[in-house]
């Protein structure tokens, strides 16, 4: 099995506009309300790709109720923690460029920490935890690192999703795969990252100090992939980008999927690529049919 967790999902109110003039009145030609959250996103994709997964996090509130709701409608399983405050609202605006607001989250208390902590007694040998995105401002921000050693000890595999010091505490317990995009790299090891071989360098980095595998991606460039054993590189699908919004949440998700039915890290690279391009080319999170149809075109390339 494999459990995403979103310990900060949102609701994603999507506005779309043709131009926004700041400190003047704007009106939208269209909006919804998505469920969102880095996490739930890998979970949506991995219901695309017939993965079995279940949704793990703390949901609170109005919004908490319709983010359940939406995920209900798509059969998207979820045994989330409730508590008492409101899940939050992070703002998209579509217009001539894209700006998101992503709001902080709501409180969370040590009763409902402790609820969430004990979902962890679920795990099995072989299952795949995938940590994602954000913490509330209430959490530690250890928060993440305090849940590896149970994770590890069920003899579960994980992959974490997340930035800067939190990112780089996770890699002493093996992530199977951690993707940071090339701007999160750079800031990593506060570095320019200017050519290929600062890329790869910097992600050498990352894996001696202990990520089994590490994905790069670069958007509309492409992803790389370094294994154990070799360096790979995966090109972009062709297409329009209309919502980069949960690309990189989308790559993980055909990444780890595709990694737990198969065990092949190169058909992986394909899929996840293939994942992230078909969501960027859609309105939302990208269904089964748009993956498919981006998969022939990707190539990977061994490059080392
Ligand atoms: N415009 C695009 N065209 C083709 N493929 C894309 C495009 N955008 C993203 N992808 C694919 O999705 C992968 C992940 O995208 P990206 O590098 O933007 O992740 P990210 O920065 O984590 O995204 P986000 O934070 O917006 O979800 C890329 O490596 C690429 O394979
Ligand atoms: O604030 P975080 O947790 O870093 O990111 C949250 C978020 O921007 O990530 C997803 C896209 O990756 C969105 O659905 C969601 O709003």
């Amino acid at each position: 099995m494999i459990y995403t967790v979103t310990v900060n999902p949102a609701l994603d109110y999507v506005i779309q506009l043709k131009k926004v003039k700041a400190g003047k009145v704007n009106r939208s030609n269209d909006c919804q309300f998505l469920a969102g959250g880095k996490g739930i996103n890998v979970s949506q994709i991995l219901n695309q790709l017939d993965v079995d997964n279940t949704a793990w996090g703390f949901v609170g509130g109005f919004t908490g109720k319709e983010l359940v709701r939406q995920l209900n409608v798509k059969q998207i399983v979820n045994d989330f923690v409730t508590i008492s405050d409101d899940t939050r609202v992070n703002v998209k605006v579509h217009a001539q460029k894209e700006t998101e607001i992503n709001a902080a989250g709501p409180e969370i208390d040590q009763q409902e920490i402790t609820a969430f902590k004990a979902r962890l007694d679920d795990l099995n040998k072989g299952d795949i935890v995938v940590l994602s995105g954000s913490l509330t401002p209430s959490l530690p921000s250890d928060f993440y690192e305090q849940l590896l050693p149970t994770i590890k000890e069920a003899g579960a595999e994980f992959a974490i999703d997340t930035t800067g010091q939190a990112l780089l505490d996770s890699l002493k317990y093996h992530p199977l795969v951690i993707k940071p995009n090339q701007h999160e790299l750079a800031e990593l090891f506060d570095v320019d990252l200017v050519n290929k071989e600062d890329i790869l360098k910097a992600a050498k980095k990352l894996q001696e100090m202990g990520a089994q595998n590490v994905l790069i991606s670069l958007a509309d460039q492409g992803a790389y992939l370094l294994t154990h054993d070799h360096v790979y590189y995966a090109n972009p699908a062709r297409g329009i980008t209309v919502n980069s919004v949960g690309a990189g949440d989308s790559m993980i998700a055909g990444f780890v999927g595709t990694y737990y039915q198969t065990q092949d890290p190169v058909k992986a690279l394909q899929v996840g690529a293939a994942c992230g391009g078909a969501t960027a080319f859609s309105e939302g999170i990208a269904v089964k049919s748009q993956i498919d149809t981006l998969l022939p075109q990707i190539k990977v390339q061994k490059i080392q």
